[in-house]
């Protein structure tokens, strides 16, 4: 899935590219170093592997399930059987959700821009897509006649690449919106353990509302575990799709070694980790935007992100030229175009660095990019 340069590839694909490079800030996969706490977890993996062969999976998996939904606020999250499935990725999760939902409607709303798999995702089964812009989801009431044309409405919060959040009165009147219309609301909430304007706690939200709700949770952006990792489908009870019956299409279950890993990055995380790895994620933030200060024409779009990438405006500069360039010094970024995947020509002068590196990476990638953008 090699992208060549007159074809233009989806995100993913630019980002294989970046996979074996020594500057890889592609994808919004975590890659910095074990923190002193994380490195101890990985030293107890032999004694989680003997625990997770004698200790019930299902005992496993709702101790992580609660441990991990606890320390990022989502206290009511449904525990009951059946309402958290876990699944080997959040993209696994998606796919699960996007079958589900083809069966009982051909249309969805999705907010643009997004990550360009979620759209893929949903045409893959046959969905029509309408795009919502983010102004608007952010802006007031959507349009009644938009709802009742669609079966689903499909939101990124923190968003990608823009690290925009969903605010709890925000949440709670789409979610109102949605239960009028008669939509499910459908949240991929993959960046939100960076940023605690989204630790409110969701599930509360999407519980009174009494609209019908899906939430795509994904532990695979936090911390560098190697592509150990697991999306979580969770649904709102009688949401009038298959997601059981689909799931066991998929899958019967995830490692019971990964959740008891993930039990203990999230202990890890409520003991000051997730703390650390915020303050971690802003130094990095901090070293792009000061490495690039003075540019011409460059500027930051998303000044109160807090997710774990960047998106730099290259001013009138194409971002595929930019990247091109960057490749020839074996530096990947990722060019913002296919976020915008109604209208990709809007995301065309964009570049997004990912700040899950090590912060010598950060520095040594803004110097160069820096050099390309300044030089004649
Ligand atoms: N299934 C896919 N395509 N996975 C890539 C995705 O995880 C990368 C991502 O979300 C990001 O770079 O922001």
């Amino acid at each position: 899935p090699v992208v060549t340069d007159d074809e233009l590839g989806n995100l993913t694909q630019f980002e294989f590219l970046a996979l074996s490079s020594s500057l890889n800030l592609a994808d919004g996969h975590a890659r910095q170093d074990l923190t002193l706490g994380q490195q101890r977890v990985v030293d107890d993996l032999p004694q989680l592997w003997a625990q997770a062969v004698k200790q019930p999976v299902d005992e496993i998996e709702r101790e992580a399930i609660g441990t991990y939904f606890e320390v990022l606020g989502q206290r009511s999250y449904p525990a009951a059987e059946g309402r958290v499935l876990s699944c080997y990725s959040s993209s696994v999760a998606m796919e699960i959700f996007a079958r589900s939902l083809a069966t009982v409607t051909d249309r969805i709303a999705l907010v643009h821009p997004t990550f360009d798999n979620i759209p893929d995702i949903l045409r893959g089964v046959g969905l029509e897509l309408v795009a919502v812009e983010e102004e608007q989801l952010h802006g007031g009431d959507l349009d009644a006649a938009l709802l009742d044309s669609v079966g689903c409405l499909f939101v990124t919060t923190p968003n990608n690449p823009t690290g925009k959040v969903v605010s709890r009165e925000r949440l709670a009147r789409l979610a109102e919106q949605c239960a009028r219309h008669d939509v499910v609301l459908t949240l991929d909430t993959s960046f939100r353990g960076f940023d605690p304007a989204a630790h409110y706690d969701h599930y509360e939200v999407l519980r009174d509302s009494g609209c019908r709700w899906v939430v795509i949770e994904d532990t695979g952006k936090l911390w560098p575990t190697l592509e150990l990792k697991v999306g979580w489908l969770v649904s709102s009870e009688h949401n009038g799709l298959p997601l059981g019956k689909v799931y066991s299409d998929i899958l019967l279950g995830v490692s019971p070694l990964v959740l008891l890993m993930i039990k203990r990055l999230a202990e890890d995380a409520a003991d000051g980790g997730l703390a650390d790895l915020h303050r971690f994620i802003a130094t990095n933030r901090a070293i792009v935007r000061d490495g690039l200060a003075g540019v011409p024409g460059v500027t930051f779009p998303d000044p109160l992100s807090r997710a774990s990438v960047e998106r730099v405006h290259l001013g009138s500069r194409s971002g595929l030229a930019v990247w091109q360039e960057l490749r020839q010094h074996n530096l990947f970024a990722l060019p913002c175009g296919p976020f915008h995947w109604a209208r990709p020509e809007e995301g065309g002068n964009c570049l997004r660095i990912a700040l899950s590196r090590s912060a010598t990476a950060v520095e040594a990638a803004t110097r160069l990019l820096r050099s390309v953008l300044v030089a004649p």
